[in-house]
Formats: structure tokens, sequence, C-alpha cells
């Protein structure tokens, strides 16, 4: 079976890319052959048809047109696959035989850098890691360079864990830690690609094994310049507030739990930035707050100033809108996918600098003026684009018009040979009439002869002989061309193409001249968005009454009038109730009881999010707040349900327990909210209260624990650092009011039959659970009493029915207590069970 030479070439270059769909170029359409076509046509619901290929079946063959890959290319790579676009290198005028092609870049899920699943306003990374003690993380946004390492001290689960955290979409791991990693990435939905890296790097821009695994395969799957990747830039985990993602799932800091979108969540409350380059800045902030002090207060005292100075922060706002997404141009600077349209907004964001930067030197309160000093103003690539480029370019080079006029001469030249070539031959008509004397003498143009001078009959005559040169004659006319005319000719004629490499030449000249520059333009993109967050922050604050935290030593908390801003944000005219917080460092837990919808669930997450928001170096909603330092955040809050993610409710209840009880220090902060719920009663609350014990005894964290059960409120008496809180609610003509007002002590009542009032359940229901209540708070006391609160060994399991307490002895239970179980035979037990209940009927 021989196939054609095309086809031979095919699967050549096929054989590298096994695991690739292979979108291989023929003229204006991307083909695909063989299984990758009979794969693609299902995944793209597009024809799969056939062809000839000099075998004697046709082979599976299907294809999308050239100009519109890119969206069949992100519906593959975004479902996980991988693509490798394989263009012709070759002109095929030019050649004969078959066309060279080759792979010019393998897109993968982490490397996709446009189209609808891509936000320019979230960072989308692509990460390597290598396993072992510790751990090795390297990730970078390949869209605008970014590129950070950091180790885990963790496992397997810790490292994918974290990947989710950061939205890396894919991990590059070396083909030893592929197996360990398999089944944990397909869970959190992260992509795993394996690869070998061949060769030594030698590239300064590392900084550990993972970062140059990363650049190795970002440097073989892409394939072009990554001039704009910059140096990693490692951190300690340490360095920051770690919230691992579970918990920004349950405070909703980026995505809203029910809907999936950014409305709702803390992002949406702060994001008052006024670029896309800021607005993924603030994200990066809240998924990393810091841990020091120093830090955090240097970012308090920007929003200080910008709240000291109105105007001036009206003004700066007023510039911002005018940066456009330098990070993001930068990275198009790099690949050479640069338009004109692109430099345009690269210009404007440029010249936006010495304004911004005056504004800030002008500025009394000095981190402003600090600020202004460190936005270095890019003069020499800001006059080269204000030189170069048009005022308002196209959006492709390909009509022309990007260049500014006066740039280049040539340029200009063939511009107006080609603007003007009409006026021009007007000109050389009326001059060659003067200089001959032959008034009709006229230009015409044909396709054969090109542009030429015609004399009629009678004033041949007059032709100069000296420079006209006879090209063709006619009936009644002659026609005549000179060098000047066929000179411009060409000049005129090829003058629109001429001008158009020209100025993709120039374009290019440009676009590497801004390419050296890329690194302190990236720096001058670093500030601008730093810039853009904190303002945002000093919006928020004025605009929602937010006030400065203070930090305290220790784990001393004390909020005054505390809101949770999201949810009172969310509530438009509704009257927010704020709530203290006082956790000292001998009161340090909180047992939080009230009905249902009372507030419970939002109450500690305002906790959690006011020191989020404090330790991102923003102001916090509360009259005042005096917080510590904290080091993690762990929650185990209900709502999050992950019945898409296959893992039952309570097993999931219990691994969020599990990670925080583990992961958490004395500086941190937990959160649990109604823990044992998703099973029988006294199994929940024998969780409960062994979790809070043991929190209370070997980890003494910030702890704020919501309950149904009442019963737990008792240990109070037994836990030193424990105080019992209640969210109180009323009840006026057997309705309850919900009041939300946090109060010492426990809640005396549950209210669950209330809330199933409000919500409508039909009455007959309603009489009847309140029927079954009063039943059971009867028994309540006898169940009580079997509940052990005064010993921290487990408690029994006691079944529903009560169990009935035999006092005295009776003669069948000393015949049970004297049998050797383990010596009888399962005959000789059946049959002393049969005696012993024969005896217990007749007593
Ligand atoms: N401080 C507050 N001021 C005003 N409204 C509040 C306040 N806290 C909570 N709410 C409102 O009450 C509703 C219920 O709050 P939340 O979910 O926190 O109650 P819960 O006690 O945790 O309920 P459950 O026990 O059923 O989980 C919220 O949707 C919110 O609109």
């Amino acid at each position: 079976m021989t196939y054609t030479p095309m086809m031979q070439q095919y699967l050549t270059i096929k054989e590298g890319y096994p695991n690739e769909f292979l979108f291989f170029r023929l003229g204006d359409f991307y083909e695909l052959f063989f299984e990758d076509a009979k794969r693609a046509a299902a995944i793209l619901e597009i024809t799969l048809t056939g062809k000839d290929a000099g075998a004697k079946e046709r082979i599976p063959m299907c294809g999308v047109p050239y100009h519109s890959a890119a969206g069949y290319i992100e519906t593959l790579v975004s479902k996980g696959h991988r693509v490798a676009i394989c263009e012709q290198v070759e002109n095929p005028k030019l050649t004969k035989g078959i066309v060279k092609r080759e792979v010019v870049q393998v897109i993968t899920p982490g490397t996709l850098l446009e189209g609808k699943t891509i936000s320019s306003s979230t960072n989308h990374y692509i990460g390597a890691a290598l396993l072992g003690g510790p751990t090795q993380l390297a990730y970078v946004d390949l869209a605008t360079g970014e590129a950070r390492s950091t180790s885990i001290q963790n496992d397997a689960k810790s490292l994918i864990a974290k990947a989710q955290e950061l939205n890396i979409k894919e991990l590059v791991v070396a083909e030893q830690d592929f197996l360990l990693l398999e089944e944990l990435s397909e869970l959190y939905d992260i992509h795993l690609s394996v690869y070998t890296q061949e060769h030594l790097l030698n590239s300064e821009l590392v900084t550990n094994e993972a970062s140059e695994l990363l650049l190795a395969y970002l440097q073989a799957t892409q394939k072009r310049t990554l001039s704009h990747i910059q140096p990693f830039s490692h951190y300690e985990e340490t360095a920051y507030l770690s919230i691992d993602s579970a918990s920004k799932r349950n405070l909703e800091l980026i995505q809203s739990i029910r809907t999936g979108e950014q409305k709702g969540t803390l992002s949406w409350f702060l994001d008052e930035t006024k670029t896309a380059m800021g607005s993924r800045k603030l994200k990066q902030w809240i998924h990393q707050p810091l841990a020091d002090k120093t830090l955090i207060e240097q970012r308090l005292d920007y929003v200080d100033a910008f709240l000291s100075e109105f105007l001036l922060h009206e003004e700066i706002k007023e510039a911002l809108t005018q940066v456009y997404d330098m990070e993001r141009l930068l990275g198009k600077v790099s690949f050479a996918t640069l338009t004109g349209k692109d430099a345009a907004q690269l210009r404007r964001t440029l010249q936006q600098v010495p304004l911004l930067k005056e504004l800030l030197l002008q500025a009394a309160h000095p981190a402003l003026t600090s600020f202004g000093k460190r936005l270095e103003d890019p003069i020499a690539c800001r006059e080269l684009l204000e030189r170069a480029l048009a005022d308002s370019p196209p959006l492709t080079l390909k009509e022309g018009g990007v260049i500014r006029a006066g740039y280049s001469e040539k340029l200009d030249e063939l511009r107006y040979l080609d603007t003007n070539g009409k006026d021009w031959l007007a000109e050389l008509e009326q001059s060659e009439r003067q200089k001959t004397g032959a008034k009709n003498l006229k230009i015409g143009y044909n396709r054969i002869f090109g542009y030429y001078i015609e004399l009629t009959k009678s004033m041949v005559h007059l032709a100069d002989d000296s420079r006209y040169i006879r090209k063709q004659t006619l009936a009644n006319a002659e026609r005549f061309i000179t060098e000047e005319l066929k000179e411009k000719e060409t000049l005129i004629l090829n003058a629109q193409e001429e001008a158009l490499v020209l100025e993709t030449a120039l374009f290019e000249d440009l676009r590497k001249e801004l390419q050296t520059h890329i690194s302190s333009l990236q720096k001058l993109a670093d500030a601008l968005s730093e810039l853009d967050v904190l303002q945002a922050f000093a919006t928020c604050a004025n605009r929602y009454q937010l006030t400065r935290p203070e930090f305290s030593e220790g784990q001393h908390m004390e909020i005054r009038e505390g809101r949770h801003p999201v949810v009172e944000k969310m509530m438009n005219n509704h009257h927010y109730v704020a709530n203290d917080c006082v956790l000292t460092n001998d009161k340090n837990m909180l047992l939080i009881t009230g009905p249902n919808m009372s507030g419970k669930s939002t109450y500690m997450r305002q906790i959690a999010i006011t020191l989020i928001m404090a330790q991102m170096g923003s102001y916090v909603p509360a009259e005042s707040a005096r917080l510590p330092i904290t080091d993690k955040i762990f929650t185990r809050i209900g709502a999050a349900d992950d019945l898409a993610g296959g893992q039952s409710t309570f097993m999931l209840e219990m691994v969020e327990s599990r990670n925080a009880i583990i992961g958490a220090t004395s500086k941190s902060l937990l959160l649990f909210d109604e823990i044992g719920r998703g099973t029988s009663t006294y199994d929940g609350m024998s969780l409960a209260q062994a979790m809070m014990e043991y929190i209370h005894d070997h980890i003494g964290a910030n702890t704020l624990f919501s309950t149904h059960y009442h019963e737990l409120t008792e240990l109070e008496g037994r836990l030193d650092r424990l105080k019992n809180v209640h969210v109180a609610a009323s009840e006026q003509d057997r309705k309850v009011v919900f009041l939300h007002k946090v109060k010492d002590g426990a809640a005396d009542k549950s209210y669950g039959i209330h809330v199933a009032e409000l919500a409508e359940l039909p009455q007959a229901i309603i009489e009847r659970a309140q029927q079954l209540l009063d039943d059971y708070e009867e028994q309540e006391d006898r169940q009580l009493s079997i509940f052990d609160f005064e010993t921290s060994s487990p408690v029994q399991k006691v079944d529903s029915t009560p169990v009935a307490v035999v006092e005295g002895t009776h003669p069948v239970l000393d015949q049970l207590k004297e049998l050797h179980v383990l010596e009888m035979t399962p005959l000789e037990a059946l049959n002393t069970l049969y005696q012993l209940q024969k005896d217990a009927k007749k007593e």
C-alpha cells in the first residue's frame, strides 16, 4: 500500500504528534485524517468525508476553513485535547512538488490565549510540578508573561489542590509523577501533560527544576519567541494568607456558588478597577492576601492617601480609563501577533504614564509621591509609537494605513504615487501638450501597453522624437510611450503593493524595537495595575463606609459593628444588621446557635471576609476592627454541597473538616457551619463535640462553630476557651421574627417549624410536626442523660427506641455472662440462645 507523497508527508509529521489533533494546512483549509478525523468530526459536529490518498480505500478526512479555525481549535482544547498546527512553510508558488510543512505550534489547555472561554480579567495559568520533598510548583500566564514558583511541603493532594486554587488549567509533569497524580487531577479537572525535558535550558529566568521543566515545555510547544516571559519570582507559601479552594468556594470570593458568576462575590464587590490589568491583579490579591504586617500597612497607606485626596483620586481614575491591557499587549509584541490597533492601544497607554506620574508627584501624601517616582515614563517607546503609528490604524495590516505619514520618506512617496497617480498623469498630459503644442494630446491606458500618449494623425508630426517611442498605430491615431511614463507606470501600478510590503516591514521593525523594552514595560504594567487596585480599594472604602483595620499581636480579634459587604450590597435598600465579634486570647472559640435562616452562616462568613479584605490591604466593613494576622483560613460551610463532584455530602463535609484540622495552626481561622448535620443526630453531635474538643486542646485556632444541636452549648462549662453566642430571633403570634443580632449566651429554641411555616408547607404538616415536637420534648430529659458531657471518652451510640433500663439482676443475664462464646460451634450457640429465650419467657 503506497500513499501519495503528500499523505506520506502527513504520516511522517503525525508520527511526531501522536497525542495531538494534527491540523494539516492544505490551501485555505486545515485538514484532519484517519482517527483524528473521525474523532474531531464527532466532537466538532462537522462532516466526515474521505480522500483518495493512493491506497485502495479512501481515508477518513474532515476539515475546517483556515479563517474560522480558531473557534474549532478552542472547542477541542477546552475539552482537554491538544492541537498541533501544521503550516506550509514555503510559498507554494515558488516550489516544485510537495510544499514543505512543519508543526509551528502546539495548542494545549494551558496555552490557549484567546477565545470565548478566555476572559482577560482573569489569569489563565499553565504550571509544572515535580513531586518529592518538598514538591516544586512553577506557573506562567502565557498571555501576560507573569511567572512564579513556590514549594509545597505536603503530598500530591496538596499539590493538585494548590493548582486548582491558582486556576492552573494544565499541569506539566515528569513521567515518573504521572501515575501518582492522574486520578487526582481528573477529580479536580486539571489537564496533566507528561513531558520529558531533553536538554538543560541554561536560562536565567528559572528558579528551580519545575520552572525549567515548564519553560522547556513552553519552548517545545510554542516554537516562537517567548521574550515576554518574566524571570520566575519565587515565594514561600507562608508569605500569604492561605485559603484552600473549598474555602474560596464557600466564601464566594471569586465565583458565586449558586450561579457560578462573579456577581455576589467579594471580587464583584471590590472590583472598582478601571483596567483589565487591575481586575486581574485584584483577583490575584484575593487569591493571595498578604501575611506580612508591614506590607499590608503599606497598601493601607495608599488607600488612606487616596481617601485624603479626593480630587486627585478622581483624576487618577479618569486617567486610568485610557490604560489598556498592556500586559496582554506585550504578550502580543513578543508573539508577533500585534496589530496596528493593538499598537495604538499601547501608545494610548504609554501616553497616560507621564500624566499619571505628574498627578502622583503633585500629591500631598508621601505614599502617592513615592508611587509617582516608581512610574518610569517609557519615553523612548512612547515617542517611537507617536512618530511611527497612524492616528487610528486599522485592525489588520492588510489594507495598509498603519504607519503615520512623515515617518518614512519612501513610504510617503509610494503612497503619493498610489493615491495621486491620476493627478500626476493629468499633470503630465498638460505639460506634454505644452511641450509639443499638440492640443488634443491624451494620456490613456490599456492592459497590453499600460499607459501611453496618444496623438491624432493630424498632430503626429508634433511628437517629440527624442523622447517618444512609437508603440501602436491605429486608423486615426498613433500611440507612444516615454521612459519617464513607463518608470512612473511601474511605480504607480506597484505602489500599493510596495507600500504594503514596506509598511509591514516598518511595523515589524517597530515591533522588534518594542520587544527590546519588554521587561521595563512589564514593570510599568505591574505598577499601573497595582495603582488601579489601590484606587479601587479607596473607591470602595468611600462608597461603602469601610474602616481601616488595625492589627494586633496574638489572636485577639475585635470587630465592632461588622457587616458582610456582599450580602449588604445585594440587599439593596434593606437594612443589614451589624454585629460585633470579639475573640480574646483566652476566649477564642464561639459556639453559635440560633434558628435556621437567622444569619449564622452569614455572620461566620463575614468574619472571614473581613480578615481577607484586611490582609489584602483593603479597608473593612465595620465601625472598627482590630485583627490578628492570620496564616490560614479553613471553612466547612454547608452551601457548597458538591453534588456534581460525585462525593457524598457527608463525605465532603468530613474531608473538608479533615483538611482544616490537619492544616490549621494556632494562627488560623476555622469556620465550621453545622458540622455533623449530614448524619444521624447522635452521630453528628458526637463528631461535632469531638472536633471542638480537639481544636480546643490541640490547635487553639480562632474558631467559629455553628450548630443546631443545642445540647452542645453545655460544652461552654467544660472548654475554657469556648463561649456561647446566639443569633437572636423573637416570636410573635407563633411566627418567628429574625433579628439577625448576635448576642451572648445560647439560643433557647430552634424555631425550625416556624421557618417551615414561613416556607408555606401545608398547615397539616406544620400541626403534626408541632405535635411530634411536643412529644419529643417530653422525652428529651431521658435522652440527654445518656449523652455524656462529663467525660471526654467517645459517646455511645443510642438507638432511637428507648433502652429498657434493667434494675437488679436476671438469671438469664447471669447465664449469658458465663458463656464462652468463642469456644462454641454455631449450632451450640443457636441451641443456647434458644434455651435462654425459653428461660426468659418463663420468668
Ligand atoms: N446581619 C444580617 N442583617 C440582615 N440580614 C441578614 C443578616 N444576616 C443574614 N441575613 C439574611 O438572612 C438570610 C439567612 O442567613 P444565613 O444563611 O446566614 O442563616 P443561617 O442561620 O445560617 O441559616 P441555616 O441555619 O438555615 O443555614 C440571608 O440570606 C440574609 O439575607
